[in-house]
């Protein structure tokens, strides 16, 4: 289903456009954030993550990046409050990086880029009866967006990569229960937040997105970890490592990004 995409010379997000139009689209993601140009908007109020009943399922490498995925049947794990009407189930979380010392996240800050970026995806079930109708709604989804630099080990982050070297391969899964996300969150909860899309094909402009101010820290060798994923199925005689798998910042057109106080 759907036109192959990737992140080659061929396939990468600069020909997205000729099977995804809406690539060109209005609110199109990720952005440069320009931390002076955005308005401080009084009535935007905290955002709060709800993951203490969370339920991981499982781990898999979809050929694009790793995702852990959730039990999303209902209320159990939510992100609420901030610009969100109401509250967002959580459904899976993913990263996106670099290769060795280059960059790696996809929305950037006065420019600059991190060396990942962590994104946790969660769908409006209030409005709507299943994610994939979500995903295509205005505002079907929220993505709370967590930059990761490079530092100290990150104390809980092994708990993935440890498991990485089971989903190698694209198409591979594994068991992966009793993760609470929380535990890769920042101490500060400020963010800036804006409308935009999802950053891979289909690129539908259904995302309220929500990216943290404050970085988690992780060790260079945790990140070389994830560069041992390949893009390429087990029985693929390319062994291609999954790196740089993140979409360059793309034209604001007149949207405005909004910061938490
Ligand atoms: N980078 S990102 O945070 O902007 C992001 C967030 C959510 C989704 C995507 C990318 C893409 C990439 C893989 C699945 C696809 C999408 C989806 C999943 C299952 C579906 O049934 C439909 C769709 Cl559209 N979900
Ligand atoms: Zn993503």
């Amino acid at each position: 289903t759907g036109h192959h995409w990737g992140y080659g010379k061929e396939d990468g997000p600069s020909s997205w456009y000729k099977n995804y139009p809406v690539a060109e689209g209005n609110r199109q993601s990720p952005i440069d954030i320009v931390p002076n140009e955005a308005s401080h908007d009084r009535d935007l109020g905290p955002i709060m993550t709800n993951y203490d009943h969370c339920t991981s399922i499982n781990i898999s490498n979809n050929g694009h990046s790793v995702v852990v995925e959730f039990n999303d049947s209902d209320d159990r794990s939510v992100i609420k409050g901030g610009p969100l009407d109401n509250p967002y189930r959580l459904k899976q979380f993913h990263f996106h990086w670099g290769g060795k010392g280059h960059e790696g996240s996809e929305h950037t800050v006065s420019g600059e880029g991190f060396a990942s970026e962590l994104h946790l995806v969660h769908w409006n079930a209030v409005k709507y009866k299943t994610y994939g109708e979500a995903s295509t709604a205005p505002d079907g989804l929220a993505v709370l967006g967590i930059f990761l630099e490079t530092g100290d080990d990150h104390r809980w982050l092994h708990m993935i990569t440890d498991v990485l070297y089971m989903v190698k391969y694209k198409g591979s899964i594994t068991d992966f229960k009793g993760f609470n996300p929380k535990c890769l969150l920042p101490s500060s909860l400020h963010y800036w937040t804006y409308l935009g899309s999802l950053t891979t094909p289909p690129l539908h402009e259904s995302v309220i997105w929500i990216i943290l101010k404050e970085p988690i820290e992780v060790s260079e060798k945790q990140l070389g970890m994830f560069r041992m994923l390949l893009f390429t199925e087990e029985d693929d005689d390319q062994k291609m490592r999954m790196e740089n798998n993140f979409r360059p910042p793309q034209p604001i057109k007149g949207r405005r990004v909004r910061s938490s106080n």
